[in-house]
């Protein structure tokens, strides 16, 4: 393998996620992850096609409504992802045989178990083990206090359960700090750092991205571990646009 040149230091481009989380149908965007926060931006359809035009090679996908317990929005996620022609992440309320099922059904590319890493444990080390590199492990945290249940709920300590998903072979983790979660505020780069000190799986990066030197500081956690960044509430409240997020992340 060639060395870095001088002038991209980074072993490989950090990935971009544009995030579309739906609800009752709709793309929107919630502030701490707080149901009743909601700003609506019309047709997840729309918005995923906008990010793929854009150049978009990832589409982060939640289905908010399957991850609050309010219903879900299985066959609307289930369109937009059979129309991308890119990767698609699926996450929300991935809890359950059927709803696995579901999910991979969909043909998207991975998805994002959450809830069912706190609460069922066995379930997930099986489907980790069955699907593998098909299966991220969301780690939604609170200071160091997992969330589950849609974040509403403590789960556990960060550090243990990621020791022990690393054991089970657990092969990435999408790393979300809920305090800075749709609120522009930047992300938590010492909650990433410690998370990469901690384990040597790949790590995606979520919540508060705000601007292009936040993506410019979470890229040069690369060569730390962190593999990816799901960009939400800045691309929708047009902070800077894909193709400048993907200019700066791909330089
Ligand atoms: O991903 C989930 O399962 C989820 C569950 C409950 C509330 C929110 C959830 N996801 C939110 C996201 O993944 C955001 O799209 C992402 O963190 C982007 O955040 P931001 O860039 O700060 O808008």
């Amino acid at each position: 393998m060639p060395p870095s040149s001088p002038s991209s230091p980074h072993s490989s481009p950090l990935e971009l996620l544009p995030a579309v989380d739906v609800r009752d149908g709709q793309a929107v965007r919630l502030v701490h992850g707080e149901s009743g926060t909601e700003t609506s931006y019309g047709s997840p359809l729309q918005a995923a096609l906008a990010w793929q035009s854009a150049g978009a090679e990832w589409l982060h996908l939640v289905d908010l409504d399957a991850a609050f317990g309010t219903g879900d929005n299985r066959a609307l996620l289930g369109e937009v992802t059979a129309t991308m022609d890119i990767k698609v992440e699926l996450s929300g309320g991935i809890r359950d045989d059927d709803t696995l099922a579901a999910a991979l059904a969909t043909g998207c590319t991975r998805v994002n178990l959450g809830t069912a890493a706190l609460e069922n444990p066995e379930w997930v080390a099986d489907v980790i083990a069955r699907h593998g590199d098909r299966v991220a492990v969301g780690l939604d945290v609170r200071g160091t206090t997992l969330r589950g249940r849609g974040w509403t709920r403590d789960g556990g300590d960060l550090y243990e359960t990621l020791a022990r998903l690393d054991s089970e072979g657990c092969a990435r983790y999408v790393v979300t700090d809920i305090a800075k979660d749709g609120t522009l505020k930047g992300p938590n780069l010492d909650l990433l750092k410690n998370v990469c000190a901690a384990t040597d799986r790949p790590v995606v990066a979520s919540g508060g991205v705000s601007s292009l030197d936040d993506l410019r500081a979470i890229g040069e956690l690369v060569p730390e571990g962190v593999e990816g960044a799901i960009v939400g509430k800045a691309l929708y409240a047009k902070s800077f646009t894909l193709q400048e997020a993907l200019a700066v992340v791909n330089r």
